[in-house]
This record gives structure tokens, sequence and C-alpha cells, in this order.
């Protein structure tokens, strides 16, 4: 890789996040840049000065997050398995605080297999805070104290995002999912989780699995804006079945702390009347923001969009033409994967001789709610709003099979949304047990712009809810497009 001896480095890279350390990687190994990543000293929770190799997702994200999806399904699973002729589970009892240290640990490793994986790529690590001092150079704070200034031909901006509270008074007395996945305790009273994205119904979900008392509180009739609206439906349904107390149409007001630690929760109804609710802890999932401030952006030239998130070309290139920009400080889909693919694009765009643009469409997710919400594609209202022409909706609502023993009252609900003309599957959605392992599967099929009769010529593997996807024969609606024909999704996930 051409250095011009002119820079110290081809690349520095600031966050060692998923899309930073993807590109890092990527631009050592297979490009042979030099490069350098800045990031945070390591700590479990997220502050101004503390981060650690591997970012939100394996530190504060993801990762943690689904371990406590797995530790809040047993007692589900106790439960069920009465109806298979299981007793006594009353035996079992929950342990907040091992979970929560075990989960500790292995985080900790995988932080360390993060820095390890930045060191066999050869890319250098820096510890500390770093500013753009000028469009080639940064200034770091380093952990261990004083400064160093790093000049690069290139420099990637992948520092992430940070989680926004409601701006009500009292907000100092609530957690974000930060705190959320590092409490030493779960509190005695009952818990209030605000908002209605992917964080809050983790975390009420989590919790409710956990045997918490969960009061869960938003702004719409439904959660989940942005998802198909049947399926939002149906998560909101299964979350009441389960336990959760849903509040829609409500709004926060402010929290009060009481003497004897509690939280008086104060909201407005959907009645518009003030109430409240007294409680041990309350969550605020109302949004993440991208990290844009105290970092020399806009004095270098660094412009930012509507959203105040880093304002990026097609290739992730930022108004000033040697910084790039990638992940969830771009907001373009704030999801690993994505974050990922941005990163690899930009070292092959950058390094690599290969203009490559990230795709934003066609993008599974999934919200790891019980039972879980997967989607790829357009929802049905997505595809109304976009398309014009017809458009065909396959919907499936099934009781599944364990539940025929268990006796648990749920439905699992799948969704094939399809745009008549070419006869190509536009979206797909379900809610039910392992919608996310099996909407990566039918991701690649969309990706391969797969049509309905290919679906329909596949053989399903019996006895699975799976196979539903490939027999939904009867048409539930036909409805028409109204848009301009803009066939896919937009890069913003939510609404
Ligand atoms: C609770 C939670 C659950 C999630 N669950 C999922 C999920 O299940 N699936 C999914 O796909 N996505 C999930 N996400 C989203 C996912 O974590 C993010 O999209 C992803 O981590 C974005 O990667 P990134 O590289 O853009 O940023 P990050 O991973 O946030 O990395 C940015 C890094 O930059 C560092 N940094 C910031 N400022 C500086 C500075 N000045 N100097 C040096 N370093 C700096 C930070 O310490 C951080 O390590 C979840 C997020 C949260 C909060
Ligand atoms: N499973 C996953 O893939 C996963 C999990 C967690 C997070 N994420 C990513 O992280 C991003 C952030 O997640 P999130 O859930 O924090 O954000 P979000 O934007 O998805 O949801 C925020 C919620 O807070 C509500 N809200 C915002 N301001 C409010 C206010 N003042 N008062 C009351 N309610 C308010 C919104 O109406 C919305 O319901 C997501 O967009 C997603 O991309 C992904």
């Amino acid at each position: 890789m051409e250095n011009g001896n002119t820079y110290e480095f081809d690349l520095v890279t600031i966050g060692a996040g998923s899309g930073g350390t993807r590109a890092s990687r990527f631009a050592a190994q297979h490009y042979g840049a030099k490069v350098a990543v800045v990031e945070l000293p390591f700590g479990m929770v997220a502050s101004d000065d503390t981060g650690g190799a591997g970012g939100t997702c394996v530190i504060r994200g993801c990762v943690p997050k689904k371990l406590f999806v797995y530790g809040s399904q047993y007692a589900e699973e106790f439960r069920d398995s009465k109806g298979f002729g299981w007793q006594d589970e009353s035996q079992h009892k929950f342990d907040w605080q091992t979970l929560v240290n075990k989960k500790a640990k292995e985080i900790t490793r995988l932080n360390q297999v993060y820095n390890k994986l930045l060191k066999d790529a050869g890319c250098e690590r820096v510890e500390g805070k770093a500013k753009l001092i000028d469009r080639h150079t940064l200034e770091v704070a380093l952990a261990v104290g004083g400064t160093r200034r790093l000049t690069a031909k290139n420099i990637l901006l992948a520092q992430g995002g940070t989680p926004v509270k409601a701006d009500v008074p009292g907000k100092e007395h609530a957690i974000t999912s930060n705190e959320a996945l590092s409490l030493p305790d779960l509190p005695k009273g009952p818990i209030v989780v605000v908002g209605a994205g992917y964080i809050s119904l983790e975390f009420a979900g989590i919790w409710n699995g956990m045997g918490k008392e969960v009061h869960l509180m938003y702004r719409k009739a439904l959660p989940l804006v942005g998802f198909d609206e049947e399926c939002r439906a149906q998560v909101a349904d299964n979350m009441r079945g389960r336990g959760v107390h849903i509040y829609s149409e409500t709004n926060p007001i402010k929290l009060e702390k009481k003497e004897d630690g509690s939280i008086d929760f104060f909201y407005q109804g959907k009645d518009g009347e003030t109430k409240s609710i007294n409680c041990g802890l309350v969550l605020f999932g109302t949004g993440r923001k991208p990290i844009v401030w105290d970092m020399g952006l806009e004095e270098v030239g660094v412009k930012l969009d509507k959203h105040n998130a880093i304002k990026i070309d097609e290739y992730s290139r930022t108004s000033v033409d040697n910084i790039w920009s990638v992940g969830d400080v771009t907001m373009r889909m704030p999801l690993t994967p994505v974050a990922i693919m941005e990163g690899m694009a930009f070292a092959a765009t950058c390094f690599g001789n290969k203009p490559t643009k990230p795709v934003h469409e066609k993008i599974a997710s999934a919200v790891f709610v019980r039972p879980p919400l997967a989607t790829c594609g357009l929802s049905e209202q997505q595809a109304q709003a976009r398309l014009t022409g017809d458009i065909d909706v396959f919907v499936s609502k099934f009781k599944p099979m364990k539940n025929t023993l268990s006796g648990r009252d749920e439905k699992t609900l799948m969704k094939i949304i399809v745009k008549v003309d070419t006869d190509e599957v536009i979206g797909c959605h379900m809610v039910g047990d392992d919608a996310p392992e099996i909407m990566q599967g039918i991701a690649i099929a969309m990706k391969c712009n797969a049509t309905k009769a290919q679906f329909d010529s596949t053989v399903g593997i019996h006895p699975t809810a799976a196979e539903e996807l490939v027999t939904m024969r009867q048409r539930v609606r036909r409805i028409q497009g109204q848009g301009t024909g803009r066939g896919h999704e937009h890069g913003r996930m939510v609404g």
C-alpha cells in the first residue's frame, strides 16, 4: 500500500466497534494498508471515557442482550414443560447476579478477542479518546495519560451512538440500556419501560421472563413503528398475554425519587389525565443519537445531516474527501451486520480500488422479544405506500405444534408480500419461535429476487413452523400500490 511517506498511517479509525473493527481489519489484512485504531479503554458500562474493542454490540448491545434473552426464556420452558409431563417447576429460582457475573466474564473475554483480532490483522491499537485536528491529523488523549498525534492519509469515523433519555424532569433517576445490562441487582418493585422500539421491547421481555412486574409505556397505538402492522399488533398481544402491562398512547411526564429509594413515575394516560406508578426502576429505551460532539468535526468541515448524523455519500465518504464514516454514527440503519457491511464496502472502495456501495435493501432484522419478530423487506404498509400496481398479501396465523400440549395460548404469525406483476416476494415477516433463524434463510432467497412461485415450488421440512412459508397458497387480500414505484426500503429502520 502506498503511504506516500507523508503520513504515519494509511488509515486511522476512530472506534473499534462493529464497523470500525471490520473496516480496519479488511484494510490491513486484505489491502495491505498501514492502520491504527483508536478506542476508549474497556468498561462494562459505557461513558464519555470508557468503551472498549468490540463496541456497543459486543459489550453493551446485541451480545449481552441476547445472553439475557436466553436467561429469561427458562421460566417459560419450565411452565410449558408441564404439558409434556414434567413436574415440580416450583424448585427453579432465578438469581440475577449469577447471570450478570457470568455475562461480564464472557464480555471481558470477547473484548480481548476483538483486541487480538485487530492485533493479528496488523492494526496498531491506540487506547484513548480521539478528536480531529485537521483533515489528516488526530489527537488522542491517551488512557495512560498525555496525548499523541497521529497523521493519516484517510480517516474513518466509526464512533457509534449513545442512548438518549426522554427530556423530562427527574430523568437522571432513569437508566438506559447501558446500565440495564450491568445492574448489580433487580429492583424489588415493578419496572417501568418507556419507548416502543427494539430496546424497550427486548428489555420488557427479558424482565417479564425473569418474573418481574413490567409496565411498558409508549406514545403510539402499537409498538415498533416502521414494522408491519399485523406483526406489531401480534407482538403487543403476546406481551400482554405474558403479563406485561401495556400502556399505549401515553407520555412520560416526570420522575420523583422517594426516600425509600423507589421512584414515582408520572405519565399522561390515553385519556389525557396525569397518573403515576410507584416502581423500583425506570428504563428509557427512547432512542440513540450519533456521537458527533467534541470531536472537531465541524472545525475540519465534516458536515452533519438533518438527523445530526454524519453526512456521507453512497460510498460512505463524508464532506471532506479523505474522511469516511460507517456504522451508527451515520444512522443509515443502526444494526451490527449493516455497520460491518459498510466497513467492508469502505475498505474495498478506499484501498481495494473497487468502488463499492453498501446496499441497504432486503436486510433482515429481528426484535428479540418472546416469541421473536423477524422481518425482511417491505411491510404491507410500506409496499402500499411506495409501489405502484397490485400487491398480494399472504397471511397465516396458527397455533404452533408445541402449544397444543403446553397449553400456551399464543399464535404464530407469518406474512408474505408479493409484487404481482413480477411475482417477486418483496416482504416476509414472522412473529413466532425461531423467527430470526428462519428469516436469515428467507433473506437469501429474497436477495436472489425469489418469486412466490419459487417459494411455492420449494418442498417444506415437516413438521416445522417454517414449512408454512412455502405452503401459503391462499392470498388473503390484494391491495393497490399508491406510491411512485420506488421498490425498496429506505435506509432508516424506524419510520
Ligand atoms: C441494547 C442494544 C442491543 C442491540 N442489539 C442488536 C441486535 O440484536 N442486533 C443488531 O444487529 N444490532 C443491535 N444493536 C445495535 C448495534 O449494537 C449497533 O448497530 C452497532 O454496535 C454499531 O456499530 P458501530 O461500529 O457503528 O458503533 P459501536 O459499536 O458503538 O462502536 C463505536 C466505538 O467507538 C468508540 N468511541 C466513541 N467515541 C470515541 C472517541 N472519541 N475516541 C475513540 N473511540 C471512540 C466507542 O467506545 C465504541 O466502542 C443493539 C444496540 C443496543 C444499544
Ligand atoms: N434486535 C436488534 O437488532 C436491535 C436491538 C436493539 C437496538 N437495535 C438498534 O438500536 C437502535 C436504537 O434502539 P431504540 O429502541 O433505542 O430506538 P428506536 O428509535 O427503535 O425506539 C425509540 C422509541 O422511543 C420512543 N421515544 C422517543 N422519544 C420519546 C419521548 N420523549 N417520550 C416517549 N417515548 C419516546 C419512540 O417513539 C420509539 O418508540 C434501533 O433503531 C436499532 O437499529 C437493534
